[in-house]
């Protein structure tokens, strides 16, 4: 009866529609300080109404294959503010922090969400917690600042987060300790899949401890790997960043003899940041992500197509995603490039493909008297540190309302995000089951060979790990 969606492709992924509905803390019993504004509202093509849903899928054929009423049909809980909420504005405290990687437009969600909450629920204390989740364990839990509208006014022209962020594991009872020492009602954690997993374990313990505390998750992360949101906040601007970068290694290398441009992109994962970039900047020949596996050798090798590209064009360029290729790193010899350490939060360090694609092509290249001129950069941090451009600033603030508006109506152990172009609820549990990853069927990788003109994979198909399509 609740087996709703049955994908076909790849791993099949069945979802229950008991899988995206969101919890709650309990009756919406206080007037809410906007129910004025909505009393007129109904659905449009710019407007969930409350007591609506959005739809999880968008084309006809997928909700064909549903045999069930309409409310039956998977969707989520539209986002936005409720004519009644669950509390009462003028008692809560409201708690923020950032954590994981650094991503663009943190510092626009923080002021967002303090904006709305002081502004318009009139919310008198809202404490930042510093350094991420290492702001809520017992050694830090008193370092934390007071957040005013004064205080955020113009943090947002600013990258970076003014909270701080850390990696690293805490204990989420000890975590709770620290909402309850400070009275916290509503916590907003910022984070990527890290954090969306913490803010789980958080609502657990939250859950077991009987208490009534709204986690609400807005997710973060440059590499595009949360599933269920259109994109995440600040992939733009990092991947516009990122763009420059393509284009001074293109035009390095069209001015060098048989000049290779090799642009390492973050993206552990997942090759948006990589496969994005090098449309926006439309000078790349060879895209590389860790979706697609490749060969080095033989004649479909990625030698032979670099060696091909020089000799043709007179130089290549080439975007590498860091998470691409490693499994080329698992080979016994080239076991000290293979990281296969993880950092304080379990993620996993990733083996340097650059220095062995750079080792590679300049042999090849040299071998078959095309000696080249190697034009390298890794733009790293540079991509992540960058203020949000005006579409991510815009987005940050919408989803730090909409924030705003779930925990106020006591929504909890939820994330908000933007799916096909609505904001919608997304239960934590959903936003952590599976990572958003380039589908290598996908109509985005499609645009990526269209444009490089490169073959769909280098080397012998090898068997990779299918991704369940409908999600990117
Ligand atoms: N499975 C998990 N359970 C509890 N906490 C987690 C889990 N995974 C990550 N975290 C915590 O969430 C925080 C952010 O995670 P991290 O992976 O560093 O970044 P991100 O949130 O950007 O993915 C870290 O403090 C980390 O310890
Ligand atoms: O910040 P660190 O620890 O150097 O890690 C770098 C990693 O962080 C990222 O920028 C983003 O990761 P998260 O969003 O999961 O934090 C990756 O692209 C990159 O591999
Ligand atoms: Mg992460």
């Amino acid at each position: 009866m609740d087996a709703i969606l049955d994908y076909d492709q790849g791993a099949p992924v069945t979802l229950y529609l008991d899988d995206l509905r969101v919890r709650h803390l309990g009756e919406c019993r206080y007037d809410s300080p906007l129910s004025e504004m909505l009393t007129t509202k109904q659905t449009s093509p710019h407007y969930v109404a409350e007591g609506d849903r959005v739809l999880l899928e968008d084309t006809v054929s997928m909700l064909a294959g549903h045999d069930v009423p309409p409310e039956q049909v998977p969707s989520f809980e539209g986002a936005g503010p409720r004519k009644k909420i669950y509390f009462d504005p003028s008692s809560v405290t409201a708690g923020i922090l950032t954590c994981g990687g650094l991503c663009p437009g943190l510092n626009n969600v923080i002021r967002g969400l303090v904006q709305e909450l002081a502004v318009h629920y009139k919310v008198k204390r809202i404490l930042g917690f510093r350094n991420g989740l290492r702001g809520l364990t017992s050694e830090y839990r008193e370092d934390t600042v007071e957040l005013t509208p004064d205080h955020v006014r113009d943090i947002h022209n600013a990258g970076g987060t003014i909270l701080g962020s850390s990696r690293g594991n805490q204990d989420p009872d000890e975590m709770v300790d620290s909402l309850v020492e400070h009275g916290v009602d509503v916590l907003f954690v910022i984070g990527g899949d890290g954090g969306m997993r913490a803010a789980t374990c958080l609502s657990k313990a939250i859950e077991a401890r009987g208490l009534d505390i709204s986690v609400i998750g807005v997710p973060k992360t440059i590499d595009n790997d949360l599933p269920f949101t259109d994109q995440s906040f600040g992939f733009q601007s990092a991947f516009a960043s990122a763009m420059d970068f393509i284009s001074s290694v293109s035009v390095e290398a069209a001015a060098s003899p048989n000049g290779v441009g090799l642009v390492k992109l973050m993206g552990r994962h997942s090759g948006f940041i990589a496969a994005y970039a090098a449309l926006a900047a439309n000078g790349a020949d060879i895209v590389l992500i860790p979706e697609i596996p490749f060969t080095l050798d033989g004649p479909d090798g990625l030698l032979a197509y670099v060696e091909q590209h020089v000799r043709k064009k007179g130089y290549v360029v080439i975007v590498l995603a860091e998470g691409a290729g490693q499994e080329l790193l698992e080979e016994p010899d080239l076991a000290h490039r293979n990281g296969k350490a993880t950092d304080a939060s379990g993620n996993v360090k990733l083996g340097k493909i650059d220095d062995l694609l750079k080792e590679r092509i300049t042999d090849h290249l040299t071998a078959v008297g095309l000696a080249p001129t190697m034009r390298y950069i890794d733009p790293s941090y540079a991509i992540r540190s960058v203020v949000a451009n005006a579409y991510d600033s815009v987005y940050c603030l919408r989803l730090a309302h909409a924030a705003a508006h779930a925990a106020m109506a006591g929504r909890t152990e939820v994330a908000v995000a933007r799916w096909r172009r609505r904001f919608v609820h997304v239960p934590l549990s959903l936003m952590t089951s599976r990572r958003n990853q380039v589908d290598p069927d996908g109509d985005l990788w499609m645009s990526v060979l269209e444009t490089t003109c490169q073959p769909a994979e280098f080397g012998a198909q090898r068997e990779r790990e299918k991704v369940p399509s409908g999600f990117c």
